[in-house]
């Protein structure tokens, strides 16, 4: 396995969910052999782009993955924040032509329903390698 740099951007908000998906994936980048070189941590999902944006520029990083849980709240805010995060991301993939992982789950999510989801973590790591690796061999 080539020891591909990845970014990681984690989100504060619901904490003791998203330090357990980082856990999880920092696990399966040492598994995997790649290394998580550079983390920033943002206040929230909403306020990811920016960071992913920061990382993506970074010639010495190769993906990023995001980590974050949106939980429900009384309000339909949890959908916004969600569905502006979630194409934010696939257009600096694009954008940087660079894998960009959403490790995020919501919306419409329950507390328990997030820590049943923090395998996301994995999960995204996953993603980018198999981004990576496929892309190389076009
Ligand atoms: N409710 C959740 C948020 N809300 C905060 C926003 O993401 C953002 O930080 C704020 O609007 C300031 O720009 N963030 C989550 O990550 N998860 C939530 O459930
Ligand atoms: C999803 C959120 O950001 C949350 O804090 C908003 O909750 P509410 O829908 O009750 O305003």
């Amino acid at each position: 396995m080539k020891a591909y740099k990845i970014g990681a951007v984690v989100a504060e908000f619901n904490y003791e969910v998203t330090m357990l998906m980082m856990e999880r994936a920092k696990a399966e980048a040492e598994f995997l052999g790649v290394e998580i070189t550079k983390v920033i941590k943002v206040p929230g999902v909403f306020d990811m782009p920016l960071a992913i944006k920061k990382l993506l520029e970074c010639d010495d990083i190769d993906a990023v993955i995001t980590l974050g849980a949106v939980i429900k709240g009384e309000t339909k805010h949890d959908e916004v924040i969600m569905a502006q995060a979630a194409r934010k991301i696939t257009d600096l993939a694009l954008d940087y032509d660079k894998p960009v992982a959403l490790g995020v789950t919501g919306p419409d999510m329950t507390e328990l329903q997030a820590v049943d989801r923090i395998e996301k973590g994995r999960d995204a790591i996953d993603a980018v390698v198999k981004m990576l690796q496929r892309l190389e061999k076009i």
